[in-house]
This record gives structure tokens, C-alpha cells and sequence, in this order.
């Protein structure tokens, strides 16, 4: 039964719904670094919010974790280019508390508006101080929105709906989407120029990081009020203190800082100065939302082998997954055949799909294909690294589907360019489930690629098979199955038998020493 780790506070819906669907679950939240590593080795999956950092150091104390579920949207604090090399899938719940963030900026933009903590602990503290606090109204004000995805499209239809005017930077926002949203896109430049409201909606990347910098920060209008409801490195906290402090930056609020917890910071106390605990989805809708969603996400992974929502592997749904799953085993066959009869380097690789296969989602099938490949060469390839693996050694990929119908009703093809030219295997599924190679190096030859396998490529001559079984009998070793196949009568021959134990390289010098045989090599599947 498959073990998954939760180690942040979540709705305890998830954990109901990993038991209902088969899975063992622990719940042991604020643990330390050292803690979680000590305890990490026992589960196959670990389901987080933002406060578990998943670390390379996790990632290697962790040999049997197959998923990682982050209960929520920002995945900073996962090592996804580790975890991928690991063949960790990492997934997180992209909407599930897109709404609640959203309303929690527009919350922080009133508080900002109204200065509505100051006023209410000063009211609280019974001060009446009436004069103190004049705000600002938002109808007719522009808002400019930094990050234009699910949350930052929610904070603009809210904010339009307050008769705000709204613009946004963001690269990847199309003119057509921009008009969709009814807002104007601009660039960043023209945003701190124009806006009265900033507010942030990017996730922290390299590209992100520190965008408001003490230089953007000197481009904003006076009197700016800046909200960040999305990552803490986003803002340069000492230059928005000292925008504060000189008046320059009416006002701001954190839901986010660049340390978490920050139990401790300069801009606390700082007039004008608003701050909550990353609370932004933080709301009991979106926690059941997304506890629901990352436990059905990773129980179908871990159960079913579907994945959603996965950002370091292509999806695959529940109901996909048990169609696609004999076409997988089918392809890493291949993909392992391949990899065990080329030497040197491979340049390229192409999987072709015909008839049924070439209806599926081909994603998994090019996965499985590589994962079969690159594990001749390393243990810990799965179909999540493979891809990665392929593109570091510079191996060009290439996914082809044939409408044509060939002499069988579904068939994968795998060719890969070899400094000897093109080689190429091919397979089918007989009765939609038994994988079965039909086709080796041009040459039609059917059979199961299982277990020790000893491939021969010998001159069809009369003779031989008899030598070759008392060679493989005076050793001990006992065929299992035989296939032979040949491009002509006289020709070149292909055989490949199963075994039932590996081909020691003393028996393989036996077997090549044989007449006629030019090639002999043993196989593991
Ligand atoms: N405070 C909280 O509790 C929460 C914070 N978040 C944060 O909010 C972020 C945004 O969430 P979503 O809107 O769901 O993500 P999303 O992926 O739908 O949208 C992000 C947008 O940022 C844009 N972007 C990327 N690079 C950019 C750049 N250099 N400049 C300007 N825009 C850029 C993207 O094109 C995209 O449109 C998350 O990554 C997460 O870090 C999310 C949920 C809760
Ligand atoms: O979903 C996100 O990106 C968030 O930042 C929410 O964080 P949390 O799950 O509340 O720790």
C-alpha cells in the first residue's frame, strides 16, 4: 500500500480522502529540516503547503518518494530541476484558492484605502481619533497589476467591479486576452508611471525576482500603494521601507515576505504599514479546495499512475492511465531494446504510433520509450527524468502519428540514429494488453521481451540451431522460448530465445565462437 507524508497543516479532508482511495497516510506537521529527513525514506509520496522546504537534501534522503503534492499554487519551495533528476513528480492545485488570494489582495488594497488596521486598533484603544484617518476612494483610481494569470484575472474583474480603471504588465498576456479582461496592457515602465495601486500576482522565479527594486520603486507615482499577495522576493523590502518612511509610498501590505516566518522584520512598525502571515489561502473554502485536490491528484498517481497538474511530467488521466499502461510497458520495451543493442552515441530517436496507438495521448508513450532507453545506462531513469536526460545529452526527440493502417491494428515504432545509420524496433499489443516486439533491425521477428534474453544475428544456415541449443544445454541454460526470423532464405538470421537464467560473458564467447555467428549479445527486460 502506498505511504504518503503530510507535513503541513491541511483540511483534514485530504488525509479522508488517501485513506478512502487505498493509501496509508501520517500527518506530522512542523517538523525541522533534519526531522523530515529523518523520517522522509519511509513514503512514496509527501503532500505540502508552503512551509516544507523540498530540498536536494530531502530529495536524497527520500529513496522511495515518487510524488511530491503541494496543496496550493506557489512551488518555490520545491527543487523541481532535483526532484525531476530524482524522477519525483511534483504537482500542485493551480485554481483551488486562486479566488480567496484574489480577494485577499482586494482585501489589503481597502485596508490600504481606509487605513483600516491603524484605525481599528486606535479606535480599539479608545482614542476616537476621527480627524486621523482620511482615506482614499478606489472608484476612478488605476490599478496596476504586475502578473496577469488566474489570481492577478480575478483581482481585475474585482477591481473593474469597484470602478477601478486597470493595467497590467505581463509578458505573456496576449492583446486579445488583455481585451478579454477589459484591462490595458502595458509595459512595466508605463505601470509604475500611471498606477495608484500595485499589485503583484507573478510566481517567484529568476526572471521575477526583485522586480519591484529600489529603481522601480523610485519610478512609482507618489502617493503609490503597493500589495503583495504573491511572493516575498518579489519586492526589495528595504527600498519599500525607506519609500514609506520618506512619504514617497503612501502606503503598503505584505501577505508575503522574502523569510518565512517573518516573526521579526524592519518594515513592522513602519507607518503606513500593513502586514498579515501569508494568509492569502488561507480561507476554509480554498483549503478544502485544494486538500481535496492534491490528495485525488496524488492517489491517482500513486494508485492508477495518472497525473494531473504535474509541472515536471506530461498529464495522464485516471481513466487514460489503464488504456495507456500496456502501451507504456510496450514502449520502455522498446525503448530498452533499442538502448541494449546500440553502442556509441545516439543523435536522434523517433516514436511513430499507427493505428490505435496512434489515437493515444502520445506524451507517455515518447516517456516510457526514453525512460526504457536512458535506464540501460542508469538505474534511477524514470519516465519523469527521461526527458530531461534525453535533452541534456543532446538527444533530438521527434513524436510522429501515421493516420495510414499498417499490417496490424496498433503498432509503436522506435528509431534511433546511430553513427551506422538508422536502426529501428517495432511493436504491437496482442489482445490490446501483451506487449510484443514484432519487428528488429528490419527484420520480422515476433516475440516477448521479458526477463534474459540472448539475441543472435548468425548466416541461415542449416546446422546452426542445433549447434546453438548443445552449446546453451552443455552450460546449463534452459531455452524458454525461441523466435527466429530472416530477410531471405540463406540471409541474414535474427534470433532471440529467453532463457532462464543471464547469459554469463564465458557462455556469450562460446556462442560467438560458434560458425556463422556474427553478433551475440545477452538482454534483461
Ligand atoms: N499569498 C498566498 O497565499 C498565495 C500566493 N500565490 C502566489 O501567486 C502567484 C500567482 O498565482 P497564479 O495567478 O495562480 O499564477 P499564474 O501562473 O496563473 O499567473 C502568473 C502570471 O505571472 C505572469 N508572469 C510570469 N513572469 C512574469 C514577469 N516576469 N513579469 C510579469 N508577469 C509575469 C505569467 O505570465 C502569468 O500570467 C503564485 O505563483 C504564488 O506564488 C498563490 C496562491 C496563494
Ligand atoms: O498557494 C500558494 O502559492 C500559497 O502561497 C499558499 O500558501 P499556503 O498553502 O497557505 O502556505
Amino acid at each position: 500500500m502506498p505511504k504518503v507524508l503530510i507535513s503541513d497543516k491541511m483540511d483534514p479532508k485530504a488525509a479522508q480522502i488517501f485513506r478512502e482511495r487505498g493509501v496509508e497516510v501520517d500527518e506530522i506537521t512542523g517538523k525541522t529540516p533534519e526531522e523530515l529527513k529523518a523520517i522522509i525514506g519511509d513514503y512514496d509520496g509527501l503532500a505540502i503547503r508552503s512551509s516544507t522546504k523540498v530540498t536536494q537534501e530531502i530529495l536524497d534522503a527520500a529513496p522511495n518518494l515518487k510524488v511530491v503534492g503541494r496543496a496550493g499554487i506557489g512551488v518555490d519551495n520545491v527543487d523541481i530541476p532535483a526532484a525531476s533528476a530524482r524522477g519525483v513528480v511534483v504537482m500542485n492545485t493551480p485554481f483551488g484558492n486562486s479566488i480567496t488570494t484574489a480577494e485577499h489582495a482586494i482585501a489589503l488594497m481597502f485596508a490600504l484605502a481606509r487605513q483600516l488596521p491603524e484605525a481599528d486598533a486606535s479606535t480599539q484603544a479608545g482614542k476616537w481619533e476621527k480627524n486621523r484617518f482620511m482615506g482614499v476612494e478606489l472608484t476612478g483610481k488605476t490599478l496596476g497589476l504586475i502578473g496577469a494569470g488566474n489570481i492577478g484575472s480575478i483581482v481585475a474583474d474585482r477591481a473593474l467591479g469597484l470602478r477601478m480603471k486597470v493595467v497590467a504588465f505581463d509578458p505573456f498576456l496576449t492583446p486579445e486576452r488583455a481585451i478579454e479582461m477589459g484591462v490595458e496592457k502595458v509595459s512595466l515602465d508605463d505601470l509604475l508611471l500611471r498606477a495608484d495601486f500595485i499589485t503583484l500576482h507573478t510566481p517567484l522565479t529568476d526572471q521575477t525576482r526583485n522586480i519591484l527594486s529600489a529603481e522601480n520603486l523610485a519610478k512609482t507615482r507618489r502617493g503609490v500603494r503597493i500589495i503583495n499577495c504573491a511572493r516575498g522576493g518579489l519586492i526589495d523590502e528595504a527600498a519599500l521601507k525607506q519609500g514609506l518612511e520618506s512619504g514617497h509610498i503612501a502606503g503598503a501590505a505584505l501577505d508575503v515576505f522574502a523569510v518565512e516566518p517573518a516573526k521579526e522584520h524592519p518594515l513592522f512598525g513602519t507607518p503606513n504599514f500593513v502586514s498579515t502571515p501569508h494568509l492569502g489561502a488561507s480561507t476554509t473554502e480554498a483549503q478544502v479546495n485544494v486538500a481535496i485536490q492534491v490528495a485525488e491528484q496524488m492517489a491517482d498517481f500513486l494508485v492508477s499512475g495518472g497525473v494531473t497538474n504535474a509541472l515536471n511530467m506530461p498529464s495522464l488521466s485516471a481513466e487514460e492511465a489503464p488504456r495507456l499502461k500496456p502501451y507504456m510497458a510496450l514502449a520502455e520495451k522498446l525503448g530498452s531494446l533499442v538502448g541494449q543493442l546500440s553502442h556509441g552515441e545516439l543523435k536522434n530517436i523517433a516514436i511513430e504510433s499507427e493505428g490505435a496507438a496512434a489515437e493515444l495521448n502520445q506524451k507517455p508513450i515518447v516517456g516510457a520509450v526514453l525512460a526504457g532507453l536512458m535506464r540501460v545506462h542508469s538505474d534511477t531513469v524514470n519516465m519523469v527524468n527521461a526527458p530531461f536526460l534525453a535533452k541534456e545529452r543532446g538527444l533530438d526527440v521527434r513524436e510522429v502519428r501515421h493516420d495510414r493502417e499498417g499490417d496490424y491494428h496498433t503498432l509503436v515504432r522506435v528509431t534511433v540514429g546511430t553513427a551506422q545509420g538508422d536502426r529501428s524496433v517495432a511493436g504491437t499489443l496482442f489482445g490490446n494488453s501483451a506487449p510484443r516486439l514484432v519487428e528488429l533491425f528490419g527484420i520480422k521477428v515476433e516475440a516477448d521481451l521479458a526477463g534474459n534474453m540472448l539475441y543472435i544475428v548468425n548466416e541461415d544456415a542449416p546446422g546452426f540451431i542445433g549447434r546453438l541449443g548443445t552449446t546453451l544445454g552443455e552450460a546449463g541454460v534452459n531455452i524458454g522460448t525461441f523466435h527466429l526470423g530472416r530477410r531471405e532464405a540463406g540471409g541474414e538470421a535474427i534470433l532471440l530465445l529467453s532463457v532462464d537464467e543471464k547469459v554469463s560473458e564465458e557462455l556469450l564467447a562460446k556462442v560467438r565462437a560458434l560458425p556463422g555467428v556474427k553478433t551475440a549479445m545477452a538482454l534483461s527486460f
